[in-house]
């Protein structure tokens, strides 16, 4: 006998209940009758989205999510329905899953390991369930578990112990740089520590700082993986797994297609593309609009735009000011023609000198200093800002993440905007993702590549004379923010200055308020500046510790 169960790799809207429900019912009878699929398995937390939030504390949740598991019982017909939804159980609120057959809930299972780190915050709203679930389908028994459940040998152990000869796990596991290949090698694992196949469902989406790109796939009893969806591309995908008593291993999933790898480079630019589109069409806004100085970061913003949302909907906008050069302002209209992007030229000038002579008075007595370089970011701000309000489009923030860390950006000035694609990205993979970008189709000009960064805040200024060089920063960052090394933990790995460490560990904390007003964006790293790093502005701790 062979069994076809359909991975439902779809996108949810969060906290659209209803929705959500018309489209497992409608994603049900689709797999029903095109796919002739036995089986459809969402991913977690199907009928609320993930995560949920605070929504899960909301009085009405409970009645929402009753409704919609009646719906699904009344209209899905014909397939077996696994789908996540919360539920309260005796006062307890659990992140559960159930199988749902001819009007019946023939099993729920509640997810043991709750995540509590990075992103994650379960613990603040789920009780950890107990108990294995397994659910006979046509002959086979089917164990359930919840994304993280499968991290820990556990629950699978459990199910196996249970009668398990199949598990399916249902999951919402964002996306970061080398986490396609985790899953795979924990896959293995578990699969192996068992002896059982398994089928692993993601979202495809994005929500918020969070992407899903998808890559569901099924490993056999020996742990290889047999099939995989393809990345960043939402559908049904199925597997045939072919029930034999006579064999060792009961179950066995059949070989199907499997998505190759992407590379850092490729899986990072779709994960920005997808994040930005997300954010912007959920939130329903009309278009995009980002300043475009002639510079890297807000080239490549732009191409990311354009790729998300479309040239139509994007406009930008070049605000020179004394300092910016004619090379920034030929590059800049360069890049909105190469992708064919509504291009405004607004001169700053006047208004930089309406504020300075209105200030003068205030200012007598002082010395020129960063105030100045502010007024030209906070002026460019208040125009971007006017623009979106008037036109709908949100402004999209173009710092990175190098700079996000250090501090390097004015508050109410270039950090104004709704969403950022880079502030999870270095400088240094920024240059990456450039020439990964143009390698798709020429979109960024080489010489905005191969300049020295300059914020052109003051005559012949370039990024360098008040930062270590990008390569230095970078790596120095990377060890404190995402590998949480002390400064003697740095200086210990090779031959940095002992100075420019201090100095950029002491600048990365002294800038928490900064990066605790700056816009959400999309996280493309295991830490984040978004919920993953979670530092009290206010603190006495130790500078470099
Ligand atoms: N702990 C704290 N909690 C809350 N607020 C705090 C604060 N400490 C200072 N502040 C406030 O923040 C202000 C200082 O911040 P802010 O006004 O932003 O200014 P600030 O950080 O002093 O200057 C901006 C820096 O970013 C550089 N920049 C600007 C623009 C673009 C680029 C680029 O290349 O992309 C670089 C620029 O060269 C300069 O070094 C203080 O005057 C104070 O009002
Ligand atoms: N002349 C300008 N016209 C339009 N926008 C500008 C201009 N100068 C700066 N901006 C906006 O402010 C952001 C910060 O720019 P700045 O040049 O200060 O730093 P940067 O980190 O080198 O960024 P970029 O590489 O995009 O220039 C830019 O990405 C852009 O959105
Ligand atoms: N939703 C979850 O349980 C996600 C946790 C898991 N470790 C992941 O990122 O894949």
């Amino acid at each position: 006998m062979t069994l076809r169960i359909a991975m439902a790799q779809l996108d949810m809207l969060v906290g659209d209940i209803t929705k959500n429900t018309q489209a497992v019912i409608d994603a049900a009878n689709q797999a029903r009758d095109i796919e002739q699929a036995d089986v459809i398995v969402f991913p977690e937390l199907t009928l609320t989205g993930y995560p949920p939030e605070d929504l899960l504390l909301r009085p009405s949740l409970d009645g929402r999510v009753e409704s919609a598991l009646l719906k699904i019982l009344d209209e899905v017909q014909g397939i077996y329905v696994v789908v996540g939804y919360p539920r309260r159980i005796d006062g307890d609120l659990f992140n559960c899953t159930g199988v749902i057959y001819e009007g019946t809930l023939l099993g729920e299972y509640a997810k043991q390991e709750l995540p509590n780190f990075l992103v994650f915050d379960e613990k603040r709203y789920f009780s950890e369930g107990r108990d294995a679930c397994i659910v006979d389908i046509k002959g086979v028994k089917f164990g359930l578990t919840i994304c993280e459940d499968i991290w820990h040998p556990g629950p699978i152990a459990q199910a196996k112990e249970a009668g398990a000869e199949l598990i399916l796990n249902l999951n919402a596991s964002p996306f970061h740089i080398e986490k396609m290949g985790q899953r795979e090698a924990l896959l293995h694992q578990r699969a192996t520590e068992v002896s059982l196949p398994i089928v692993y469902v993601n979202y495809m989406g994005a929500q918020d700082e969070l992407v899903y790109e998808g890559g569901s796939f099924v490993v056999n009893a020996r742990g290889e993986k047999v099939s995989q969806a393809p990345w960043f591309e939402a559908g049904l995908y199925c597997v045939d797994v072919i029930v034999d008593e006579s064999q060792p291993n009961k179950v066995m999933p059949v070989a199907g297609d499997i998505s190759p790898a992407l590379d850092v480079e490729a899986s990072v630019y779709q994960a920005m593309v997808l994040g930005l589109r997300d954010y912007i069409n959920k939130n329903r806004f009309k278009g995009i609009v980002l300043g475009l100085s002639g510079g890297i970061d807000s080239a490549l913003s732009l191409a990311v735009a354009v790729d998300a949302i479309g040239a139509d909907r994007v406009q930008a906008v070049m605000m020179p000011y004394t300092y910016t050069s004619s090379m920034s302002l030929e590059d800049a209209e360069e890049e909105a023609n190469l992708l064919g992007v509504k291009y405004s030229v607004l001169p700053i000038e006047p208004m930089v000198s309406a504020f300075s002579d209105a200030l003068a008075p205030e200012f007598a007595g002082f010395s020129k200093d960063t105030t100045e370089e502010n007024l030209q970011a906070r002026t460019r701000g208040v125009v971007l800002m006017a623009i979106s309000n008037k036109k709908g489009l949100m402004v999209l923030t173009t710092g990175n993440k190098s700079e996000m860390a250090v501090g390097y950006a004015t508050l109410y000035g270039d950090m104004v905007g709704g969403y950022s694609v880079l502030k999870d990205v270095f400088k240094t993979l920024v240059f990456k993702l450039c020439r990964y970008r143009n390698s798709l189709g020429y979109v960024i000009p080489e010489r905005v590549i191969s300049r020295p960064p300059s914020a052109e805040l003051a005559p012949d200024q370039v990024d360098e004379d008040s930062l270590p060089s990008y390569d230095v920063l970078d790596e120095i960052l990377h060890m404190y923010i995402e590998k949480d090394l002390s400064a003697e933990a740095i200086l210990a790995t090779k031959q940095f200055d002992r100075d420019t460490v201090y100095r950029v560990l002491r600048l990365v904390d002294v800038n928490e308020y900064k990066r605790r007003q700056a816009p959400t964006g999309v996280r493309i790293t295991a830490r984040g500046f978004g919920r993953d790093r979670r530092y009290p502005i206010t603190n006495g701790w130790h500078i470099g510790d």
